[in-house]
């Protein structure tokens, strides 16, 4: 069976082969796991949380309708990282055989109150489709968000997605040199000088308006472990929390799993996005297989 429903899991299996899956729970219809011929490609804590207490630390979170903690207008009570996380998600079903996929959706009826109650008035009419398209050597998450409220409202949107890697200090990212970076450790913004991102020590950084021309790319001891492609999300947060942060971070198990753990997440989060009543946006993350080639040799 491509789809399965497990409990609050939903399973996507490829048409082709058994071993390359995506599980999702429903709370925050975060995506915990992705395999590609049985090979986990995603970093999920081992002390992650499936009971609704707390976002599930691992995988791809959704972050929406803000990012971070925010001072804006209508933003300030909400809690970081907003409610899309929080919420338990309507599975809403398969839309295409092949490639396997499958929607769910956010609105102010499934919302959690709790914390939705806190962006503007609490009162902001919306719709929020999620989409997962599982391929042989790609997983493609797109959002569609809308207004079917009677005024405007703003929001930012991030795939907080937390990539596995054999070990961090091999681990490089490349194609950010000459983008405007603010530095959320040292609170600076520069332009980012180094030809390629390397990890010593915590990174946490917001890259802003990359071309999503630019591939960007995860690369490990000179070989591609994965590829991120990017529609309508022109900014790039970089996160390791590195060894003193982690100790902070009660869900993240085991402490020396920042070693194994590299976040890229593309977003819209600079700047609030304006949406109008009655208009939709649209963004996906399209996460493509390493290739194991040398760099090398391409
Ligand atoms: O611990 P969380 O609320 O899940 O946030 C985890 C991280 O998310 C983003 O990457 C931010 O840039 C970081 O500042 C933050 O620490």
């Amino acid at each position: 069976m491509p789809i399965e429903i497990k409990g609050n899991d939903v399973v996507i299996t490829s048409s082709s082969t058994t071993q390359t899956q995506v599980r999702i729970n429903l709370f925050g219809a975060t995506v915990y796991s992705w395999t590609i011929a049985g090979k986990e490609q995603l970093w999920t804590s081992d002390a992650a949380l499936f009971d609704g207490s707390k976002p599930i630390r691992g995988g791809i979170p959704l972050v929406f309708p803000v990012f971070g903690k925010s001072s804006a207008p209508g933003f300030e009570k909400l809690p970081q990282h907003g409610f899309a996380r929080n919420s338990t998600w309507e599975f809403l079903g398969q839309t295409h055989a092949n490639p396997p996929t499958v929607q769910f959706g956010l609105s102010p009826d499934n919302v959690n109150r709790k914390v939705y109650n806190n962006w503007d008035n609490g009162d902001n009419e919306f719709s929020v489709i999620y989409t997962i398209a599982l391929e042989d050597e790609q997983l493609v998450t797109s959002v569609e968000i809308q207004n079917t409220d009677q005024k405007e409202w703003k929001f930012n949107w991030l795939f907080h997605t937390y990539f596995l890697v054999d070990d961090i200090e091999d681990t490089l990212i490349n194609n950010l040199p000459g983008e405007k970076c603010n530095d959320r450790v040292v609170h600076e913004i520069y332009t980012e000088k180094h030809p390629i991102i390397s990890f010593d020590q915590e990174v946490d950084r917001v890259y802003s308006d990359v071309s999503t021309d630019k591939l960007l790319q995860i690369i490990e001891l000179g070989k591609v472990k994965h590829n991120i492609k990017r529609v309508n999300l022109p900014d790039v947060v970089v996160w390791n929390p590195w060894s003193e942060i982690v100790k902070e971070v009660a869900d993240f198990e085991p402490k020396e799993g920042y070693r194994r753990m590299v976040c890229v997440e593309p977003g819209y989060v600079e700047q609030l996005k304006i949406l109008k009543p009655g208009q939709s946006w649209t963004a996906s993350q399209i996460l493509h297989k390493g290739d194991d080639i040398n760099l090398q040799a391409i």
